[in-house]
């Protein structure tokens, strides 16, 4: 049960309705087979020697028993077809959606480990993996086993010898099989880990195909192409080569069943311990049944490398979610106390304490690498710090909510990511509820609303994957308008200003302006002019803070602040 618990992602009861309907429409397809053992039995008796006539009416009567059949039949397997497919196909759709919900609700941390390629393959191919083995073998192998099963039990009645020759091999058959599933779990995660990188080295091939023309670095990654479906060749033809001769075997061993079968008959049949009829009936039995039993086989096996993707689903719902239920409370004092943090093993942050004031524009400066983005994801709980605390008014991060924390934090990068859907709803993406005249206020405050009239059907016009239809200065001005709609107390800004045109950088920073009124802001700028005037510069080197204070006091200083602002007023001297 194990396997099909994994592919239904926790849900098995939802497959008792298409397995019912499978065994039904299986039942069901004994008929025939039942009325021909029937037919043996009445010709038998009229040619057995005893005077018996041909029973001609009974025999009409199994005839009008067939042709009921047929409807019945198709009744039964249309409701299983049915049940089958619809209930495979909403359990991936809904198990997709749990997924996505539940990847929502990892860390940061987690995700970054993992290789995107893997996690969309799992939503794709191991779900889709998942579906086939749900409509198609999971009902295939039951099916398969219902007829070889009331056949075993009604010729043990009949005969045990004779059945007993027939199945004997089988629990041989089933015991290669069962060995056969270590091997098949190492192969078969071997083969899925060489098709998912296999298709992260295409989709690195595929991105980068501009910049490898421009560098000339085809034959390099072309190589990386070539030997990651070298790789899944040599995997997938292992895996055929070492698992074939089981299933081989198991197959010849059950087939072995008819060879005894029909030894064991002949020479009952010469002892006069079995009758002719009875010799027939187990012959006709029996080729009808072995095919059931070696398709069950094949199935199960192939179920097996299907129930393997299920597996992996199951691992990652496993995956622990972010800790903390907390409701975040209202704005206040963010506080690190002792703040380390590091990823996987290396530490980029080391012994943070700072404060930054409820109300306040606090500037994060410093050489590129130290630290300024991490100690920014670490105020909205991308991450939990390796050791130390992050406090917000007084409530430690880790036992917030993280999905309430985030409704008082909102977030301006550089990399704006805009979804493909209309520009209201890129906007409305910061509010949900928000009206049209609330878009619109919002898009005002932010600078964006007169481009966005130029466009050409204006707020219904729909932006590409990725936004690509934009400039950077307007989607940054977008990403600022939905900041303006969420109205969070907390505003972080990621080198929101940063490879801007100068038009677009007055634009964005009047955005911006309007939109860090009054509330707390955690700003990152590489150019020091725009964050003169905040109420603390703090200022990290090697993700330690070195220096903080006022724009003037740090001059004051003369030290790494004042070198950094002294250069760049020498480079943009230059410029004019
Ligand atoms: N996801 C990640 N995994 C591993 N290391 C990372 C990750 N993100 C950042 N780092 C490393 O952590 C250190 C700090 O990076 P961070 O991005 O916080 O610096 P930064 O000061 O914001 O840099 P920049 O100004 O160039 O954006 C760097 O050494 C960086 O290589």
């Amino acid at each position: 049960m194990n396997a099909i618990q994994n592919i239904t992602v926790g849900q098995p009861e939802r497959l008792k309705k298409p397995v019912g309907y499978t065994i039904l429409a299986n039942l069901v397809n004994i008929i025939p087979f039942c009325l021909s053992i029937e037919a043996i039995n009445i010709i038998f008796h009229a040619f057995d020697g005893s005077g018996t006539s041909l029973d001609i009416s009974r025999l009409w009567t199994l005839f009008f028993i067939l042709v009921a059949y047929v409807f019945i039949m198709i009744v039964a397997e249309r409701a299983s077809y049915r049940a089958n497919f619809r209930g495979a196909y909403t359990m991936s759709a809904d198990g997709r959606i749990a997924l996505a919900e539940h990847l929502r609700k990892l860390s940061l941390g987690f995700l970054s480990r993992r290789d995107p390629g893997d996690i969309s393959s799992m939503m794709i191919t191991d779900f889709t993996m998942a579906e086939t083995g749900i409509s198609h073998h999971l009902p295939q192998l039951m099916g398969a086993l219902v007829m070889p099963v009331l056949a075993f039990l009604s010729l043990l009645w009949i005969d045990w010898q004779m059945s007993l020759a027939m199945f004997i091999a089988l629990p041989f058959a089933i015991l290669v099989l069962w060995v056969s599933t270590g091997v098949q779990r190492r192969l078969s995660g071997r083969q899925i880990e060489a098709k998912i990188n296999a298709g992260n080295r295409l989709e690195e091939y595929l991105q980068g195909i501009r910049v490898m023309k421009a560098y000339n670095l085809l034959g390099e990654r072309f190589t990386r192409l070539r030997d990651a479906f070298a790789d899944l060749r040599r995997a997938c033809i292992r895996q055929e080569a070492l698992l074939g001769p089981f299933v081989l075997l198991s197959v010849t061993l059950i087939r072995s069943g008819l060879t005894l079968m029909i030894l064991g008959g002949a020479y009952l049949l010469i002892g006069g311990d079995l009758s002719l009829a009875t010799f027939v009936l187990f012959l006709v039995v029996g080729s009808r049944v072995f095919d059931p039993l070696t398709s069950a086989l094949t199935n199960f096996a192939e179920f097996r490398y299907f129930s393997i993707a299920g597996g992996r689903i199951l691992d990652l719902m496993r995956e622990p979610e972010m800790k903390g239920k907390d409701i975040a409370p209202e704005g206040g004092d963010i506080e690190f106390r002792n703040v380390s943090f590091a990823y996987q093993d290396k530490e980029v942050l080391h012994g943070i304490d700072l404060i930054l004031k409820k109300g306040a524009l606090t500037a994060l400066v410093g050489p590129s690498g130290s630290g300024k983005s991490t100690l920014m994801k670490l105020c909205a709980r991308f991450y939990d710090p390796t050791s130390g605390r992050v406090l917000m008014n007084g409530s430690d991060l880790s036992s917030l909510d993280p999905e309430s924390l985030m409704r008082h934090v909102s977030m301006v990068f550089q990399d704006v990511y805009l979804f493909q859907d209309s520009i209201r709803n890129n906007i409305r993406f910061g509010k949900d509820d928000a009206t049209d005249e609330e878009v619109i206020e919002a898009a005002r405050a932010a600078q964006c609303h007169d481009f966005i009239m130029r466009l050409p059907k204006g707020y219904d016009t729909m932006v590409g994957e990725g936004g690509c239809t934009l400039s950077g200065g307007e989607k940054q001005r977008l990403s600022i308008a939905r900041a303006m709609l969420k109205d969070a107390q907390i505003v972080l800004l990621d080198e929101a200003t940063a490879s801007l045109d100068p038009e677009n950088e007055v634009e964005v920073q009047r955005a911006i302006t309007k939109l860090i009124t009054g509330r707390t802001v955690i700003v990152i700028a590489h150019r020091l002019k725009t964050i003169r005037n905040a109420d603390k510069i703090v200022v990290l080197d090697d993700g330690r803070i070195v220096e903080q204070g006022t724009h003037e006091e740090l001059l004051k200083n003369d030290r790494l602040y004042a070198r950094l602002w002294n250069i760049q007023m020498k480079t943009s001297g230059w410029k004019l």
